[in-house]
């Protein structure tokens, strides 16, 4: 009976040269983003007070704050929350939080961006936080960005998408007019954000505050994004925007190629 044998290797066919060089490794954007966060991570030390972000970047950051408490790597971490959410996933994962009325002075942040200009000026906001971002981050030393490449852009509202603008209830119509004109120049539309309510319904989108958003969509650049914030904290029915302006001290950027580590350079803004 004839039995099956492997065949030596000099008798198999030699495979045809290829120049076609090995595909590169398709991450996705999530893989990504938890590269950038695992990176913010390595500069939280015990003992630090921590301002924690919100949204998909800033869970991975927080997950791994948590992680590392647990395994006692970190010790003595305090957190400081930007949301009701983050103040939840936090909590669940056992991490020490308190608040900027007993924490004033916070060591480090780590945040996601929307947007990331060149001189690191960023949009942030939305998924809402804002404000307690703007708060929380306005009061720290070290300010660390985390972003996948996707969020880099030649100018401050380049990306086309939203800038939110936190504003009171009352006349939020008046106030949403007030925004889209002080840009007309720039081919602004002002849109109050919605969400889907209990009800399957939309219904206005409210914040961690209980105050509205209206997004702010420009077809061409603002042009001076310090000229545009004082415009808009002017209004007397703004609360806050999302141009977060000489605040990030380092951003950390995941692509396919690598992580890239920019430091913000003295006297920049
Ligand atoms: O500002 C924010 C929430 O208010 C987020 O940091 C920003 O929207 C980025 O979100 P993500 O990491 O999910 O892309």
């Amino acid at each position: 009976m004839a039995t099956a044998s492997c065949p030596s290797l000099d008798a198999l066919p030699t495979p045809p040269q290829t120049l076609v060089p090995p595909p590169p490794s398709i991450l996705s954007q999530d893989e990504l983003k938890k590269i950038a966060a695992f990176r913010a991570v390595d500069f939280v030390e015990s003992g630090m007070v921590v301002g924690l972000g919100t949204g998909s970047t800033a869970r991975h950051a927080v997950d791994r704050i948590g992680h590392l408490l647990r395994q006692g790597k970190l010790r003595d971490v305090v957190g400081i929350p930007t949301s009701r959410v983050t103040h939840d996933q936090a909590l669940s994962l056992g991490i020490p939080l308190s608040d900027l009325d007993s924490h004033p002075v916070v060591d480090l942040a780590i945040d996601g961006a929307d947007e990331v200009d060149p001189s690191l000026n960023l949009v942030k906001g939305r998924g809402g936080s804002l404000l307690r971002e703007k708060m929380v981050e306005g009061a720290c030393k070290k300010f660390v960005v985390i972003v996948d490449e996707s969020k880099l852009v030649d100018y401050i509202g380049g990306s086309g998408l939203a800038m939110p603008v936190e504003v009171i209830k009352f006349c939020w119509k008046y106030t949403a007019e007030q925004l889209r004109s002080l840009f007309d120049y720039a081919g602004c539309r002002a849109k109050l954000r919605m969400s889907v309510g209990k009800e399957e319904e939309e219904e206005p989108f409210v914040t961690d505050n209980g105050n509205y958003v209206v997004d702010l969509y420009f077809e061409r650049d603002i042009g001076d994004s310090w000229a545009a914030s004082d415009a808009i904290l002017r209004l007397a029915g703004v609360v806050e925007h999302g141009m977060f302006l000489g605040m990030a001290s380092t951003v950390i950027v995941a692509g396919e190629l690598g992580v890239r580590m920019i430091n913000r350079k003295p006297g920049q803004c």
